[in-house]
């Protein structure tokens, strides 16, 4: 069986982080594995309260995962601090870890944020030269290419930047569009579009954790990116179609809408 390791957040209440993750790397027929940055106190009206594991901490769980189950890709989430990330980047390029998806969480959806302003220099700077893949959404994106971006050409623009500045392919994700939910991925200087009705529901708790560990657990199973990228975009749509609706606030996504196995197939 492949394996998938995910180094993120854990939020309490199930949807996103390392919660949403784990559901999606099983889901995605890949045994999956944890490295925690931070716990939170999260539920879906927002965060309470954080608290980071030191940076020994989260050595320690990395070093105890590569030198048992080697994953087959890595996802990272939520890191909030530079010492952290520091520390998953030579732990990464110690292992000579591959397909290594990067989730540049910088806020939850309730709108909390869970990166400190100064780790977003040293996460672009140590971590997007080692990812195969970056998934911004639009402000990240912005943030991380420092350009305004006002429609699809503008998230091609950001993308082609992000990629020649840390020499990484990039996925722009359009769940925070006022169209269609279309996500452009920038590889090989070649732009394609992942086209995606828009789904009428608030309940999006998640999808950012989980479109990154879908793409983290198709790389594992020998996908190429283009394809990992098209069955995650797939996963996440009949995900949010599945219609939960839990919580007062930002509601998280029903993974359990597969039953046949269908998202678990192996590459051939
Ligand atoms: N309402 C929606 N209908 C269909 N797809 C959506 C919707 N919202 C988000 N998506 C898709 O979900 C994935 C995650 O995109 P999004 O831009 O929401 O990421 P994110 O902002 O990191 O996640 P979050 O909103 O949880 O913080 C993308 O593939 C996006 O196109
Ligand atoms: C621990 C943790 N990690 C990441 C997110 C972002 O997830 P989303 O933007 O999908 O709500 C979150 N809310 N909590």
């Amino acid at each position: 069986m492949r394996t998938a390791l995910s180094i993120a957040g854990s939020d309490s209440s199930g949807g996103a982080g390392i919660q949403a993750d784990l559901k999606t790397m099983t889901m995605n027929g890949v045994f999956a594995m944890s490295a925690l940055t931070a716990l939170t106190a999260q539920n879906t009206t927002g965060v309470t309260a954080v608290m980071e594991v030191t940076p020994q901490f989260l050595q320690n769980q990395i070093d105890a995962v590569f030198e048992d189950i080697r994953p087959d890709a890595v996802k990272i989430g939520m890191v909030a601090s530079s010492e952290l990330i520091r520390t998953i980047a030579q732990r990464l390029r110690a292992y000579e870890a591959a397909n290594i998806v990067v989730d540049p969480v910088m806020a939850a959806t309730s709108g909390a944020r869970l990166i400190k302003e100064e780790a977003i220099e040293t996460l672009k700077e140590e971590l997007l030269p080692l990812a195969t893949v970056v998934t911004p959404n639009i402000p990240e994106a912005e943030i991380l290419s420092g350009e305004t971006i006002h429609n699809e050409d503008g998230m091609v623009a950001a993308a082609i930047k992000i990629s020649e500045m840390y020499h990484c392919a990039v996925l722009c994700k359009g769940g925070h569009s006022v169209n269609d939910a279309n996500d452009l991925l920038y590889v090989d200087g070649k732009a394609r579009w992942f086209t995606g009705r828009r789904i009428a529901t608030s309940n999006t708790h998640g999808t950012g954790c989980t479109l990154s560990s879908a793409i983290a657990s198709n790389l594992a199973k020998g996908f190429d990116l283009e394809t990992s990228v098209q069955r995650a975009k797939d996963y996440i749509s009949r995900a949010l179609s599945a219609n939960l609706d839990l919580g007062k606030g930002s509601g998280p996504m029903n993974h359990a809408f597969d039953l046949s196995g269908e998202f678990a197939k192996e590459a051939e």
